[in-house]
């Protein structure tokens, strides 16, 4: 009911639902004070039970991950009962409905996206992250074949770096790399490498790689690292899948390799650009300038708590209207919004 995000009142208008998992789901929702479009996902506290500190963990992740391959957090809100995570919103869906409309991708197709995905892990990785539930549902589609990383609920952070071994046990079967699923420690992300490599081969086929009904039959193929070559995968797909899905870690590719694998630079003139693009050494004036405006403040008052990231409602202000600029847009703030101003605690 409407009463239910009174958290929300006066700044965000919800619309459809447009996901939901085992204790989440997400919403569509359109920024009263840019009328941009934004994805909430909503949990409910007590439905979360000892999944709590997956949220928490999260959250903190993607307030320190900020990479155009992966979905922006905007905002934070917690109430009483619920907690809701603003994220962009990715209108092109889930690259695994992709792949389901195009049965499979052509080896240029998937080089073109499987290049952003190193690009996105390269960046959690040199972050000290490991994501660890690397599949085609985590990969949303913006509205130009961008694609963007979610689901951070599952990655970690090792305390000693990430050379540091982890032992949970995680993620999704079918993409999960042997050394995760028969219990040894492993390295966060030797195991998203090998998840990557799951991930080329749904790209280049349109199936997996290993799969079956019965869980133990799946880790039996998966530890057995024996899987079907398909007529038109050509030869240099096939030695990058091999350098993936290698049953052992230490022989398995490493992110530095692969970012220089010829089967990556193919038909490209430069080796993956894995850098963030998002600069925030400097605050960007033009938008400061429209929020400072806006809230009839100064400047200063403005760039200094944007500084604090809090991820309240004028970080997610800020964020937007940096998006807009990107994408050629006027950083504006509606102007019909006006009447609102003197209700919104933005903190
Ligand atoms: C499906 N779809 C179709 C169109 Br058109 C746009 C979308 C869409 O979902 N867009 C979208 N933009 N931003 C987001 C989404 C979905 N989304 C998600 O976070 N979606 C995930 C999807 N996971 C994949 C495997 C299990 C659940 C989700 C997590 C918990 C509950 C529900 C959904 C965010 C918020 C980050």
């Amino acid at each position: 009911s409407a009463l239910q995000y009174a958290a929300l009142q006066n700044t965000y208008e919800l619309h459809e639902t447009i996901g939901s998992g085992g204790f989440a789901k997400v919403k569509l929702a359109t920024h009263l004070l840019t009328g941009e479009k934004v994805a909430i996902k909503i949990m409910d506290k007590k439905a979360l039970g000892d999944d709590l500190p997956r949220v928490k963990i999260e959250i903190n992740a993607m307030k320190e991950l900020r990479h155009q391959h992966i979905c922006q957090l905007m905002q934070v809100i917690e109430t009483e009962e619920k907690i809701f995570m603003i994220l962009e919103y990715c209108p092109g869906g889930e690259l695994f409905d992709y792949i389901v409309a195009k049965d499979r991708l052509s080896e240029s197709e998937a080089r073109f996206f499987f290049r952003q995905i190193i690009a996105a892990l390269c960046y959690i990785h040199s972050k000290g992250y490991a994501h660890r539930d690397l599949k085609p549902e985590n990969l949303l589609l913006d509205d130009n074949q961008c694609l963007k990383l979610i689901d951070f609920g599952l990655c970690a952070k090792p305390k000693g770096g990430m050379d540091h071994l982890l032992s949970t046990c995680c993620g999704s079967p079918a993409y999960a790399a042997p050394e995760l699923i028969c219990g040894k420690n492993y390295l966060g992300a030797e195991a998203d490498l090998w998840s990557m490599g799951v991930l080329l081969y749904a790209l280049l086929c349109g199936y997996l790689p290993f799969d079956d009904d019965n869980i133990n039959m799946l880790y039996k193929k998966i530890q057995s690292g024996k899987y079907e070559l398909p007529s038109w995968l050509s030869s240099d797909s096939i030695s990058l899948l091999n350098d993936l899905l290698q049953i052992d870690p230490k022989k398995r590719i490493t992110m530095q390799q692969l970012i220089f694998h010829p089967w990556v630079l193919k038909g490209y003139s430069s080796a993956v650009d894995w850098q963030t693009r998002y600069y925030f050494k400097d605050l960007d004036r033009e938008s400061l300038a429209e929020i400072a405006l806006y809230f009839n403040k100064s400047l200063k008052e403005i760039s200094d708590h944007i500084q604090l990231w809090n991820y309240d409602f004028l970080t997610a202000t800020y964020y937007l209207l940096l998006f807009m600029k990107m994408q050629g847009k006027q950083p504006k703030i509606k102007p019909n919004m006006k009447k609102y101003s003197q209700f919104i605690n933005y903190n």
